[in-house]
């Protein structure tokens, strides 16, 4: 028997990069989380505690503020394209480098009777937008004329509820059952999705990837708002086939979706009824709804999804 080193791979994780864009008067900021990662052989590093191959986490760190400035942060994705292809050719030895990043959204800060925060708002003082945070896993393999690159898009925490147009029925029973059919109730969800891009020359081809996003995510709202729901399942079903029918270059979406229990409150021992009225917001255990929707001649996924969390 012998030991031996298993996968490995390593990086600098979680650096809040910060840019601002100030060539006039009103500014606009991406903040974003970016974790990078290098895969490879690393083995003489694990083994002999040999750094000649190792390109140090801090330099990692570096290129990645460095890379907003040079390159700048057009959108999440083409910056990560960029900065997994500086790190894999300053590193060798490495085989891969995978790119993750959050990004946190500010508003303009409305100011003035007028402003309904629709657009116009102020120049250089924003405010955080919600739970949602949007994110993306890019992959680079190979260098020069060999060069992979797979793109993932998405977001999470995504917060969803409609209080009406939503059954749940019909379902197997047996001794342990004990929840009620219900024919109308409310639906509430933390949505997770990542979507792959059909190949990363979406990017090539001037993809906007923030218009993108944007698209993506009103198919994703629009769609359950106007869905009458028979479950969580079918409701996230029939938003990755929103998604896909609309969206020519995205190949497969994948979700993971909470069910955001809202459970109707006993308010008859008081001497009151409660026609859907009154829940208790249930925040554990939830039901946890995870598909995957894609076209059937879907390109093939590589490393797409390789260490992508939370992910079937
Ligand atoms: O939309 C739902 N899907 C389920 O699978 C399920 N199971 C459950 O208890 N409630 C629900 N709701």
């Amino acid at each position: 028997m012998a030991i031996v080193l298993g996968s490995n791979r390593y990086g600098k994780a979680e650096n809040r990069v910060v840019r601002i864009y100030r060539d006039t008067g009103r500014h606009t900021i991406r903040d974003l989380n970016v974790s990078t990662a290098l895969r490879g052989d690393f083995a003489r590093a694990h083994t002999d505690g040999d750094q000649a191959d190792v390109l140090p986490t801090d330099t990692q760190k570096n290129t990645a503020f460095a890379y907003a400035k040079e390159v700048g942060i057009a959108s999440p994705e083409e910056y990560a394209v960029a900065l997994g292809t500086r790190l894999l050719e300053a590193a060798p030895r490495a085989t891969g480098a995978q790119v993750r990043v959050e990004e946190y959204a500010w508003d303009r800060i409305p100011v003035g009777e007028d402003d309904q925060g629709d657009g116009g708002g102020h120049d250089h003082s924003f405010v955080r937008r919600g739970t949602e945070v949007r994110t993306c896993v890019v992959t680079v393999e190979g260098r020069g004329d060999g060069r992979e690159v797979q793109v993932l898009s998405g977001m999470e925490d995504l917060v969803v509820l409609k209080s009406t147009g939503s059954e749940f029925r019909g379902f197997l029973k047996d001794r342990y059952t004990t929840l009620e059919e219900t024919t109308d109730r409310v639906l509430a969800t933390s949505l997770t999705a990542r979507w792959r891009w059909a190949g990363a020359h979406v990017l090539d081809g001037g993809t906007d990837m923030d218009a993108g996003y944007a698209s993506v995510r009103q198919t994703l709202l629009s769609t359950f708002a106007t869905t009458y729901s028979r479950a969580l399942q079918e409701t996230l079903y029939a938003m990755g086939r929103a998604v896909l029918e609309t969206h020519q270059q995205i190949a497969e979406i994948r979700f993971s979706a909470p069910n955001k229990h809202h459970v109707l409150y006993d308010l008859e021992r008081f001497g009151l009824d409660n026609d859907g009225e009154v829940f208790l917001a249930d925040d554990r255990p939830y039901g946890l709804i995870e598909a995957s929707v894609l076209r059937d001649d879907a390109p093939d996924a590589g490393s797409a999804w390789t260490d992508v969390r939370a992910f079937l």
